[in-house]
């Protein structure tokens, strides 16, 4: 699935209104009902509501969720923050559709806002901003963020937690972003969901449909796609009937060394899962007998060393080589390694120690073979990158 930034999303929404074709106020009508059929499924008409609408359009989809949520019998209250005198067209619209409705409880903040109270039992849905946030939140609208986060209501955001840049969150104001339990995104995830720093404030996340244009998502350009199931289902080849071991390549895994044969085993077992049709595990004398029990479908070839990696072993006969769960980093390993490198031809994947031991020869990297892989983790990342840090949870 593609991941768009800020900007592309606006785009979309336009080429939607424009090839549909379809209204705007349309589009925002259809992305109500999605949220508040999301709302109902979850929470029963019991549930006091408090909705907090800012001036755009993700204030206006918040106004129309609360007219369609009273229309259900919910007992909802409107805070709609205006402070400039000036909302979206859209936001209008749905303010004088849901403000002349005696079902709910609605009041237009300019200036001075009195906090409602909210109990654990209260919902509150977040519609201050959404993909128009163009700075950290400030000023009043931080203060409105940091009571909401101060109660222990249940807060479901609306397209994306308010304060909570669409990617780029480093020099983002931690306390003043909504720290949502759900947050309903609307067709298209955010990168900012995809980043351990931010679940704290996007909860549980979940996308619905409102039926972008397909086209122009296909013909939009980003950097950014997520990896989903179906994606992987395409990789794998179809098998025939007369399909055997033969066909599917023959890999290599590199891996373990003593007290760390759980890492060799683990590798071993994804290899063959991956489809490989052979696996051949080099490992040290003192793994040999948990590999060939816990994989017996595994081939085991020993390393001259009976502790660890020390010796280079042939690739030639392989059609992918993978290095490192579990190595250990002794200078012995780290030579192999190094060596194993300078001569193998076949794609290598590496992994966990192998890098590790590699952020200290970094050269080693500009000739590895051609369609090699690395597969850092965020702390092997920055080890390997050594200058760059990357953000990690701890
Ligand atoms: N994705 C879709 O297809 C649809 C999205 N919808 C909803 O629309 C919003 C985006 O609406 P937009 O009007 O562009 O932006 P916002 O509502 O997020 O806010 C714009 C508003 O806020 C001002 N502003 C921006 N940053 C700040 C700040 N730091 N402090 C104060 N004010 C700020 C800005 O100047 C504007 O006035 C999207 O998230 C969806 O919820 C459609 O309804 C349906 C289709
Ligand atoms: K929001």
């Amino acid at each position: 699935m593609k991941i768009f930034p800020s900007s592309s999303i606006k785009k979309l929404d336009a080429y939607t209104i424009e090839h549909e074709p379809i209204a705007s106020i349309d589009l925002m009508e259809r992305a109500a009902k999605a949220l508040t059929k999301a709302i109902t499924d979850r929470w029963k008409p019991e549930t006091p509501i408090t909705v907090f609408a800012g001036p755009g359009n993700n204030g206006g989809d918040a106004l129309a969720v609360a007219r369609m949520l009273a229309e259900r019998s919910y007992k909802v209250e409107v805070y709609l923050f205006n402070t400039k005198g000036e909302l979206s067209p859209d936001c209008q619209t749905n303010k004088e559709l849901v403000e002349i409705m005696e079902e709910v409880t609605f009041h237009e903040i300019s200036t001075k806002f009195v906090p409602p109270a909210l109990t654990p039992q209260h919902l509150v849905i977040d519609g201050l901003f959404g993909s128009g946030l163009n700075k950290p939140l400030s000023g009043g609208f931080a203060a409105v963020v940091k009571y909401i986060n101060s109660a222990s209501a249940m807060v479901v955001a609306i397209d994306t937690p308010s304060g909570l840049m669409g990617e780029e969150n480093t020099f983002n104001i931690k306390s003043n972003i909504i720290r949502a339990d759900f947050t309903f995104s609307l067709q298209l995830p955010k990168l900012a969901f995809l980043f351990v720093e931010n679940a704290e404030f996007v909860g549980e996340w979940d996308l619905l449909d409102i039926e972008l244009n397909e086209q122009g998502i296909e013909e939009t350009e980003t950097n950014y796609e997520m990896l989903e199931i179906e994606d992987i289902r395409e990789l794998m080849k179809p098998r025939s009937q007369f399909a055997h071991k033969g066909n599917f390549g023959h890999a290599l895994l590199i891996a373990g060394s003593k007290g760390m044969a759980g890492a060799s085993i683990l590798a071993a077992r994804a290899c063959l899962r991956s489809g490989a049709g052979l696996l051949t595990v080099h490992a040290p004398l003192c793994n040999n007998d948990i590999l060939q029990t816990a994989v017996p479908e595994a081939m085991v070839e020993t390393d001259a060393n009976e502790m660890y990696f020390a010796v280079p072993t042939d690739t030639d006969d392989y059609q992918a080589v993978g290095i490192g769960p579990g190595l250990g980093k002794n200078e012995e390993t780290e030579a192999a390694l190094l060596e194993q490198l300078e001569h193998c031809q076949t794609p290598v994947v590496l992994d966990a120690d192998a890098l590790n031991m590699l952020a200290n020869h970094r050269h080693a990297l500009t000739h590895l073979p051609k369609g090699s892989i690395l597969t850092p983790h965020p702390k092997e990342l920055e080890r390997l990158t050594a200058n760059v840090r990357i953000l990690t949870s701890d």
